[in-house]
């Protein structure tokens, strides 16, 4: 990650530019719009015309009001909801379907419920191909890495809600995509759990680096954890700011909260959604 840094300036940000620009960007987003028909027959304008850029190996967070359109942003990059108008490229490619490389991990973990811990993260080694007598060791690594080698023949329904996004993070990992996007992975856990996993998120990254989009509701979980942080406001869910987090790499999840700029960072971000959502 010092290489991302150290290319980052100090010079204010406008929204859709990256700290990193002189690399090709891992995902750009140019002019996207999105409408969804309305029950009562209309279009609803969810997405007015966002310009994002992600750099490679850059850590991204979506903060924002509910319902402005953070998810939305979110399904248009991983190619699962077409776009409306604009464009959206990932790794050199517009985006028509989900791209290759390309992983997901939601709110709710989408573990196969029939399927043990092990099973689950096998699966998403076979998915990307790999061999079948590397497996077993690469499945210990991660049970090893994330605390889950007593759980590996525990079927999901018998493991704990911070077991199961554990177990889900292990399988993401296993499937070792380019590009992560993230949807509230933590939201539903208690306090301690996420700190937890946001402490192993950050380590992991800063072992391999890869690309994240994490969409959250949590201002400290994202200053915390993000490069950028991009703040969304809607509907028509817009970028209304975006704040570089300087904060030093690497960082400890839960010592870096204990900086001033840490805490006039929150403070920052938190007025800038507080003033919207005065304002509605
Ligand atoms: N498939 C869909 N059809 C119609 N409307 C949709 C669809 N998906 C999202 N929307 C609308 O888009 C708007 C933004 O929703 P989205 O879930 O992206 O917001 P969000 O910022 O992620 O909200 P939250 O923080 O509450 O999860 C909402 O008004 C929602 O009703």
């Amino acid at each position: 990650m010092a290489s991302l840094m150290e290319r980052a300036t100090s010079a204010p940000q406008t929204p859709g530019e990256s700290p990193a620009a002189c690399a090709p960007p891992r995902v750009k987003v140019v002019g996207v719009s999105k409408t969804f028909p309305t029950p009562d027959g209309g279009v609803a304008r969810v997405i007015e015309n966002v310009d994002l850029t992600l750099a490679e190996g850059e850590f991204l967070s979506i903060v924002g009001p509910s319902g402005c359109g953070k998810s939305t942003m979110l399904r248009l990059i991983s190619g699962l909801t077409p776009v409306s108008e604009g464009r959206i490229v990932v790794a050199g490619r517009e985006v028509t379907e989900p791209p290759p490389g390309v992983g997901f991990m939601f709110q709710r973990d989408t573990l196969l419920p029939w399927a043990t811990v092990s099973e689950n993260i096998s699966i998403a080694l076979e998915l990307n191909g790999t061999p079948p007598a590397a497996r077993p060791a690469r499945i210990a690594e991660l049970l090893k890495l994330l605390g889950l080698e007593r759980y590996a023949d525990y079927r999901p329904s018998a493991i704990s809600g911070g077991m199961r996004q554990r177990a889900a993070l292990g399988r993401l990992l296993a499937y070792g995509p380019e590009l992560y996007l993230m949807d509230e992975p933590f939201g539903a856990l208690d306090a301690m759990t996420k700190m937890i996993l946001g402490r192993e998120l950050l380590r992991i990254w800063s072992q391999d680096a890869k690309s994240v989009v994490f969409v959250t509701h949590d201002i400290e979980e994202a200053v915390g954890l993000s490069d950028r942080v991009i703040v969304m406001e809607g509907p028509p869910g817009r970028i209304k700011s975006e704040y570089r987090i300087d904060l030093p790499r690497p960082r400890d999840f839960r010592a870096v909260r204990l900086l001033p700029e840490f805490r006039d960072l929150c403070e920052r971000i938190w007025g800038d959604i507080g003033r919207h959502s005065e304002a509605e």
